[in-house]
């Protein structure tokens, strides 16, 4: 640490499927933290990672089903993934060299016009391994012809090429300000919140409508053990007392049955052997908390860690 500012924000990145975003955020947050999920698209914004560039912390934030809008309800789901990227400090499209501008990319550069005002959008043009130097170039021109974007960057997210210059960029946009993660927290964030989403999502698969409004999981606890095993303490959330009965279930039956599924996804996912505890606790005032995180430009209090 120099004596510079402290400094942190959210960057969100954007992209059609595919565009290399999980790989992007692997070689920006090293492989400690490189666990990314494709999973439940329950949550408006979803940390992918935490990268630590001299004195900024840049929290990498995914806009889930940004691009797939099937149904009415994904329509809804779109909206508020747009508000996410609109919440972000900073905003990177990734746009594959190869496939040029799409129809997705030209309806991600539609809704740009419409939230950009006065947010900062950068363009990061991925898999310049796959095109030759001319191709970049008129693709590069063409993009900003149709936005103003910030700074443009040509990576190859897969073989680190540009990575470095785009990471440094991003660190010096950040506001400055305080980290929003401890140091000690960042390795396991990510995976902690995959965690606390799957518990949720057995939760939503075995209560179906008895599901109480206002739960949340959170991962309080991740500890590693030497055998290669780790210890995972969780805590369900409810807002009434009267709530924690449903979680539980008959003779706990519920509860059983929820630790039981959620332990066995995470083993699979993990690869290895998990301890998993879980705990109902009555906490009546955690909408004033959602609404504190919803401040900070995230609603990932749902499922969060
Ligand atoms: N050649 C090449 N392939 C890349 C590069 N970056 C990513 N890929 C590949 O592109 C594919 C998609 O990458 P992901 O990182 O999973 O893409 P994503 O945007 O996270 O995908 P979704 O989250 O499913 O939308 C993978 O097979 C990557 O290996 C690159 O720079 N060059």
């Amino acid at each position: 640490m120099t004596d510079q500012p402290q400094r942190a924000g959210f960057v969100a990145l954007i992209g059609e499927p595919n565009a290399g975003k999980s790989t992007l955020t692997n070689q920006m947050v090293g492989a400690k933290v490189s666990i990314v999920t494709h999973k439940v698209q329950t949550t408006r914004a979803r940390i992918r990672g935490v990268a630590i560039e001299g004195n900024a912390q840049i929290v990498f934030v995914d806009t889930p089903g940004l691009f797939q809008p099937r149904r009415r309800l994904d329509r809804a789901m779109v909206a508020a993934a747009w508000g996410g990227a609109a919440d972000a400090d900073i905003t990177v499209l990734l746009v594959e060299a190869h496939r040029g501008v799409t129809e997705g990319v030209k309806r991600i550069l539609e809704g740009l016009e419409e939230i950009g005002k006065g947010r900062t959008f950068a363009l990061a043009i991925n898999k310049i391994d796959k095109v030759k130097a001319e191709v970049l170039l008129a693709l590069a021109k063409d993009l900003n012809d149709r936005y103003d974007f910030a700074e443009t960057f040509m990576i190859s997210a897969e073989k680190g090429h540009g990575v470095q210059a785009l990471r440094a960029w991003l660190a010096e946009q950040l506001p400055e300000g305080p980290w929003l993660y401890p140091e000690d927290q960042i390795a396991d964030l990510p995976m902690r919140m995959i965690a606390a989403e799957m518990t949720r999502e057995k939760l939503t698969l075995r209560l179906h409508q008895e599901l109480p409004y206002q739960l949340t999981v959170e991962t309080e606890n991740w500890e590693e053990r030497k055998d290669g095993s780790a210890r995972v303490d969780q805590v369900i959330y409810v807002a009434r007392d009267g709530h924690k009965g449903i979680i539980l279930g008959k003779k706990g039956e519920t509860i059983k049955a929820v630790s039981q599924s959620a332990r066995a996804e995470l083993e699979e996912f993990m690869g290895r052997k998990i301890h998993l505890f879980l705990q109902v606790k009555v906490r009546p005032n955690w909408l004033d908390e959602k609404e504190r995180y919803s401040e900070m430009g995230l609603d990932f209090k749902d499922g969060n860690a």
